[in-house]
């Protein structure tokens, strides 16, 4: 050093300008002022496994904290959405083997689980929304979203039972059919077949650009098709090393008429979340799945992470990549969590 010409302090005020980007992290009050996205209830969508018969509530060994709910216990869970200002609740069920066939059939029964679920939960709480499925694997024998053709997937017969599958949750009460089979055409197929059933009001969530991911594990467990799957999901799933497909996705689910567009899995595809939501400027959502969630409370049991603050980070991490709104199996304890 040969100077004692400038000090640091010099030196930083030259850097900065002055502009010290501290200033304002310096108390509560002036972090809460500045804070750019704030996560809120209003956010959440809680998703709940729905199992058969009655009782207490069965957990999901692979998802700490998260149960297989009868659907009495469905109907307990939507009072506590309500109460906790949860604008939806999204059902998944878990389906008897006995009931899964190969072209998924159960799916189309307006006697099934879901269809008894959403009518029950619209009896007792008609102000919280309703979020169902539009996709064959919780219900096919061979664990895939579409029927089969020896090892194929096909994609406009699959069309053609999905349609029917969105207008029987339609007909129950579902206010959001989410498609997540990733089918081409199936979005508008489905809109047309609503509109069909006099189901003009019933919204569409498109999982636009849905991922072949390992992170949907867990969930496959909750359903009951972790086992049965044979082979993957690569055919009809993105591959996870592309952005610019998703895009075109997202453009054509939204000219097909989805009202809503999804990114899933969510964490490891902010980018993608990013990108949506800047370039449509639609409500865009997305799914912190089942293996992210997972992998949250694995750290916490060992003690390696702090639960309530990894969640209200990733949360807020989704909140600033740009998403309308979360699918959460955190929603009921980061909602009590706000609600304080
Ligand atoms: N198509 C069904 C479906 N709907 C939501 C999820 C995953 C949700 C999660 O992991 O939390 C899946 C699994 C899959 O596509 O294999
Ligand atoms: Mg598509």
């Amino acid at each position: 050093m040969t100077g004692e010409r400038y000090s640091i302090t010099d030196r930083i005020d030259a850097a900065t300008g002055g502009m010290r980007m501290r200033r304002l992290r310096q108390a509560e009050w002036s972090r809460r002022l500045v804070r750019e996205k704030q996560l809120s209830t209003a956010d959440l969508i809680w998703p709940i496994f729905v199992r058969e018969g009655s009782g207490a509530p069965q957990p999901v060994e692979s998802m700490p904290g998260v149960d297989r709910l009868s659907v009495e216990g469905c109907v307990e869970a939507a009072k506590r959405a309500r109460d906790l200002d949860i604008p939806v609740i999204a059902l998944f069920p878990y389906t008897d083997p006995s009931l899964r066939d190969e072209t998924g059939s159960e799916a189309l029964n307006p006697e099934n689980l879901i269809c008894r679920a959403t009518r029950a939960i619209k009896a007792a709480v008609p102000e919280v929304g309703i979020m169902c499925d539009v996709a064959l694997d919780p219900y096919t024998s061979h664990g895939h979203d579409g029927v089969m053709a020896g090892d194929r997937i096909l994609n406009d017969e699959s069309v053609e039972v999905l349609c029917r599958q969105a207008v029987v949750q339609a007909e129950a009460g579902c206010d959001v059919i989410g498609p997540s089979d990733m089918m081409d055409g199936r979005v508008a197929c489905i809109r047309g077949a609503l509109d069909d059933a006099g189901c003009r009001d019933t919204m569409i969530m498109a999982y636009s650009a849905k991922y072949a991911s390992a992170f949907y594990g867990p969930f496959r467990d909750a359903v009951g098709s972790g086992g049965m799957l044979k082979g993957d999901k690569r055919t009809y799933q993105m591959d996870y090393a592309n952005s610019d497909e998703a895009v075109r996705e997202a453009a054509q689910d939204l000219a097909e008429g989805a009202d809503m567009i999804m990114v899933k899995p969510g964490l490891p595809y902010l980018d993608v979340l990013a990108r949506l939501a800047r370039e449509f400027g639609v409500p865009t959502f997305a799914y912190q799945t089942s293996g992210e969630y997972s992998m949250i409370m694995a750290a916490v049991r060992n003690g390696w992470l702090d639960g309530d603050k990894a969640m209200v980070e990733t949360l807020t991490a989704y909140k600033r990549a740009g998403a309308s709104g979360i699918l959460t199996y955190f929603s009921p304890k980061v909602a009590e969590m706000m609600r304080g």
